[in-house]
């Protein structure tokens, strides 16, 4: 509502809103008598002293009589909008609640329906009804109606996608339990601020019908039909229709401004508080390392209201190396990964005193430039396959649109190419695979697929965010080797993010292990019995090996790692760690043991 009150559109909308309100409720009591009164030696007359805004065919002041039908106006347009909303509701939920083949046609009888002009439906409607005010209220209401249904069916149908109604639906929640219990609740907010609109369109809609002699009938009069009568006298005395007209104007302009502020203040509430600020990071004055891929150096992810999820990363991957990110949920592996990739979510921003892939310097780059050579020279891979692949697309027009968009191939080298590259990541017939949809493959062959996709275009880095979690342990078995094998042919380097220690020792050549947004330990993977950090430690006790008791629950690491906006001065780790003194108050910076192993604790500096 503060917000409303600040926006002057917003402001202008609740005030003429009010205004009508206000009128509806005393207009009638206060000028009545004056707009019934007839006056025979003042027929319709144009604006005077006794008669502002004119009089009508009987001598009947205009202004009074528009400010006494305030109440009728807004009333039938407050009743069509709730025929509107009403119908609306329930047509558009009935696909829910109704067998397929039924709720199919509701659905298709609603497109119907909103393909049809309004106006037409309403008159078609209220001439079947009956010509009057309840005729036009119906026929405007009708006339909302399938508006209503086509957006409640289409949120519902988005709700009803959720897992949280699978749920429901495996615990036999009873349909319409699930369309009113979790379904309704959860699209209302829109409803609502429809319905806020649709009464400056009823407004409109009844003003039009009863205008065009459809809607309300004398002795009776709504603003419309003010106009209706006026509009004989129109060319002799203009002034006769400025009272109606400007009502009618002046109303629908204030429920729509109202509606729409109404509308933009609900999508504000979605959006963050606070306004996105790039974090600050001095440029790197060192000389880059010759030999690597990707030199990352402080990179630090901020969100508004103090959120720092990646806290100054540093990372080098060389050619034909994997470096694996390791960390519990939450210690920004992935957001680390948008930071290289660029695409931290809004109102995210990164910064870095360095950050260069393949001996280029991102930052130094114009946008286009960048993109380009992320586009070609980066590979990302995501847990989800599914959502990497269009599922309307075969999988080789998938492949082969890479090349022919990077590397300018014809599509015939492209489609070549593709199966080539299926063959690479050990797709068995490899050209019939091609030809197939996302569905039609299995889990393990889909994130395959989307290795070869990113190994189309040669890339210098591949970023595997969590490829495997989402597979059986056979399977990522088999795409672990495949992204291997994919390293140790193209010499591309790969940072391999997962929260699984026992995986990222197995294949990573190094191990960077990171926890609150902040690297805490490097270290070679065939070193990891030696890391020193009580965090890594703790990770590498929690493993279960041949003298584990599986019988007894598995190690864990008591306490929470902090989040990213509660993350203090001190050590992040102090509150969980066994070993803690009184220096951990002060942060740990990353200090280098040998060459290949840094740690950030004091105890083992
Ligand atoms: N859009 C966002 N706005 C604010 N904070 C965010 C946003 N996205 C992620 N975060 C925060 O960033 C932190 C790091 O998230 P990130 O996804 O990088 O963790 P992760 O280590 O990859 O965990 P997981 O293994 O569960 O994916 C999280 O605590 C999360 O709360």
């Amino acid at each position: 509502m503060r917000r409303l009150l600040k926006n002057p559109v917003g402001l202008l909308g609740a005030v003429i809103v009010a205004l009508m309100l206000l009128l509806a409720v005393v207009g009638p009591p206060f000028w009545e008598d004056a707009a019934n009164r007839i006056n025979p030696t003042e027929i319709s007359q144009g604006a005077t002293a006794a008669h502002w805004l004119g009089t009508d065919a009987l001598g009947r002041d205009l202004l009074a009589r528009t400010l006494v039908a305030t109440r009728l106006t807004l009333g039938l347009a407050f009743l069509a909008t709730l025929i509107g909303t009403v119908s609306g509701v329930l047509l558009g939920t009935l696909p829910q609640i109704l067998p397929r083949r039924a709720g199919r046609a509701v659905v298709a009888a609603v497109d119907l329906l909103v393909a049809f002009p309004a106006l037409l439906l309403a008159m078609f409607t209220a001439v079947v009804a009956g010509l009057g005010a309840q005729g036009a209220v119906l026929g405007i209401g009708v006339a909302l109606a399938p508006t209503f249904a086509r957006l409640t069916h289409t949120m519902t149908a988005s709700v009803a996608g959720s897992d949280y109604i699978a749920a429901a639906r495996m615990l036999r929640v009873p349909r319409r339990r699930i369309l009113t219990r979790h379904i309704l609740p959860n699209i209302a907010e829109p409803l609502i601020l429809n319905t806020a609109q649709s009464m400056g369109a009823a407004l409109l809609g009844l003003s039009a019908m009863s205008f065009l002699g459809m809607g309300v009938q004398a002795p009776s009069y709504d603003w419309g039909r003010l106009l209706n009568e006026a509009f004989g006298h129109v060319y002799v005395t203009p002034a006769v229709v400025v009272a109606p007209a400007l009502a009618v104007s002046l109303a629908g302009l204030g429920f729509m401004l109202l509606g729409d502020t109404f509308a933009k203040a609900a999508a504000h509430t979605r959006e963050p508080v606070g306004k996105p600020v790039a974090p600050e990071v001095a440029p790197a004055r060192d000389e880059p390392a010759p030999d690597a891929v990707l030199e990352v150096r402080d990179l630090t992810v901020a969100f508004p209201g103090d959120i720092t999820p990646v806290r100054q990363v540093s990372l080098t991957v060389r050619a034909g190396e994997i470096v694996g990110l390791v960390g519990e949920s939450g210690s920004g592996k992935s957001m680390t990964a948008a930071a290289i990739g660029q695409i931290v979510p809004y109102p995210g921003l990164a910064g870095s005193a360095r950050m260069r892939l393949d001996g280029v310097d991102l930052d130094a780059l114009p946008d286009s430039e960048r993109r380009k050579l992320l586009g070609s020279s980066l590979a990302m891979v995501f847990q989800d396959p599914t959502s990497s692949l269009n599922p309307a697309l075969r999988v080789g027009g998938q492949l082969a649109e890479v090349a022919t968009l990077h590397d300018g191939a014809t599509r015939t080298e492209a489609r070549a190419r593709a199966v080539e590259r299926l063959g690479t990541v050990r797709i068995k017939q490899p050209a019939d695979v091609a030809r197939r949809y996302p569905h039609e493959l299995s889990g393990g062959m889909r994130q395959r697929a989307v290795i070869a996709m990113g190994l189309m275009n040669t890339p210098r880095l591949i970023i595997a965010d969590e490829p495997t979690t989402a597979l059986d342990v056979t399977v990522q078995r088999e795409v672990l080797r495949v992204l291997r094998e994919a390293v140790d042919e193209t010499q591309a380097g790969a940072l391999f993010i997962s929260h699984d220690i026992a995986v990222v020792s197995e294949l990573c050549d190094r191990i960077a292990v990171m926890y609150a947004g902040r690297i805490v330990e490097e270290l070679p993977a065939d070193a990891l019995h030696y890391a020193r950090h009580p965090y890594t430690r703790a990770l590498v006790g929690s493993l279960p090996d041949m003298d584990t008791d599986r019988s007894g629950p598995l190690t864990t690491i008591p306490g929470r790692q902090p989040a990213p906006g509660d993350v203090g001065d001190g050590c992040a780790f102090a509150d969980r760690c066994a070993f803690v003194t009184g220096r951990c108050a002060i942060r740990p910076k990353l200090h280098a043991r040998t060459e290949e192993h840094s740690v950030a604790c004091w105890e083992v500096q």
